[in-house]
C-alpha cells in the first residue's frame, strides 16, 4: 500500500511569485488545440494553467481553428502552426506544453508530439495524444523525458499498457512509470501518481463531481501550469491532482469543467504561506 497524496509533502515546494517576478519568469505554458470544431478542451487546459500561476499561456492551433479561438480568448495568447516543425519553433521558448485534449487521433498529432519532444519543454501528454499510439506505444515512449507527465484514465492506460492493470492500479502505474521513464498519473476516483524512481502516492480527496466531460483537460492544464513554473514533475502532478479534487469538493453538485479554473484561486489561497 502506497502513501496517500498529502499536501505536507509538496506544499513547501509550490511556486509563488517573488517581488521581482515578471510574466516570463513565472513560467510559460503552451497548449496545443485541435481543429476548428475541437477547441474547447485546449481552452479549458489553458485557462487552468494561467489560474495556477503560469505567467504566460499560449494556445497553438491549426490555421482553421484560429478564427474560432481568437474571439474567445483574453489573457490567453494564440499562434497558429501548419507543421510539426513550426509548432516546435513556437514552443521553443515555452517551459511546458500540454498536448492531447481534443487534439485529434491523427498522424499530425503524432508528428506534433515528436516535434515537441525536440524542444526543451516539459510535456503533459493526455487524451488523444495517448490513444493515437495504441498500436505503436513505443513511438510515444521514445519521445519521453523524465520531466514529462502522462495523464491516462484507465481506458487510455489499457491502450498503452495492455493487460498491466491486472496487477492492480498502484503496481500498474509504478511499472508503467518505470517502463516509460516519466511520471504517470493514472486517473480515477483514487488517482495514482507514480514516478520512474519508484515514488508513488494515491490521491485521497477525490470528488465524484469530477466525473464530468473536460475535467481531465483542466487537470492537464493545472499540471502543465505547475511544470511551467519549474516544479518537479512528480510534485507538480501530486499537487495538481489534489488541488483539482479540492476545487471540485468546494463546488459540489452541479460542477462542470468550466467551473474548475475559477475555483483554483480559493484552493491556492488555502495553501499560500504568505
Ligand atoms: N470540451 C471538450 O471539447 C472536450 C473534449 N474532449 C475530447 O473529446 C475526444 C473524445 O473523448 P472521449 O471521452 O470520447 O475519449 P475517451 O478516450 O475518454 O473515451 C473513449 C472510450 O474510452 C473508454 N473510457 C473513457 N473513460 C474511461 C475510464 N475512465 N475508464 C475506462 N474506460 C474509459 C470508454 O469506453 C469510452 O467510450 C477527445 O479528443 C477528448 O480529449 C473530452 O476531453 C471532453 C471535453
Ligand atoms: N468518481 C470519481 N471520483 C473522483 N474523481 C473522478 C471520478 N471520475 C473521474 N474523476 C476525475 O475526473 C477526471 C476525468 O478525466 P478524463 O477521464 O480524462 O475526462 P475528460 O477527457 O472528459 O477531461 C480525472 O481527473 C479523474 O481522476
Amino acid at each position: 500500500m502506497n502513501p496517500i497524496n498529502d499536501p505536507m509533502t509538496w506544499q513547501g515546494r509550490l511556486p509563488w511569485p517573488g517581488a521581482e517576478a515578471h510574466k516570463h519568469a513565472r513560467g510559460r505554458l503552451g497548449v496545443v488545440s485541435g481543429g476548428a470544431l475541437s477547441t474547447g478542451a485546449a481552452r479549458l487546459a489553458a485557462r487552468a494553467g494561467l489560474r495556477i500561476g503560469a505567467g504566460l499561456v499560449k494556445l497553438f492551433c491549426p490555421p482553421d481553428a484560429a478564427p474560432v479561438l481568437a474571439p474567445t480568448l483574453e489573457a490567453v495568447m494564440l499562434a497558429s502552426f501548419v507543421s510539426g516543425d513550426q509548432l516546435a519553433e513556437l514552443a521553443q521558448p515555452m517551459d511546458a506544453v500540454v498536448i492531447g485534449p481534443a487534439a485529434g487521433l491523427t498522424d499530425a498529432t503524432a508528428a506534433n508530439v515528436a516535434a515537441l519532444a525536440r524542444t526543451g519543454a516539459a510535456l503533459v501528454i493526455d487524451a488523444d495524444a495517448l490513444t493515437l499510439f495504441r498500436d505503436r506505444p513505443g513511438d510515444l515512449f521514445a519521445c519521453l523525458d523524465r520531466d514529462d507527465v502522462l495523464t491516462p484514465h484507465e481506458g487510455e492506460f489499457e491502450r498503452l499498457f495492455p493487460g498491466l492493470l491486472a496487477k492492480g492500479r498502484e503496481a500498474a502505474a509504478i511499472e508503467a512509470a518505470e517502463r516509460v521513464g516519466c511520471v504517470v498519473v493514472l486517473k480515477g476516483s483514487a488517482t495514482v501518481i507514480a514516478a520512474p524512481d519508484g515514488r508513488c502516492v494515491v490521491n485521497g480527496n477525490g470528488a465524484p463531481w469530477l466525473a464530468t466531460a473536460g475535467s481531465g483537460d483542466v487537470l492537464a492544464g493545472m499540471i502543465g501550469g505547475l511544470l511551467a513554473q519549474h516544479m518537479d514533475s512528480f510534485d507538480a502532478a501530486c499537487a495538481a491532482v489534489w488541488m483539482h479534487a479540492d476545487a471540485a469538493g468546494r463546488f459540489g453538485p452541479g460542477l462542470i469543467a468550466e467551473d474548475l479554473p475559477g475555483l483554483i484561486p480559493g484552493v491556492l489561497a488555502g495553501l499560500y504561506p504568505g
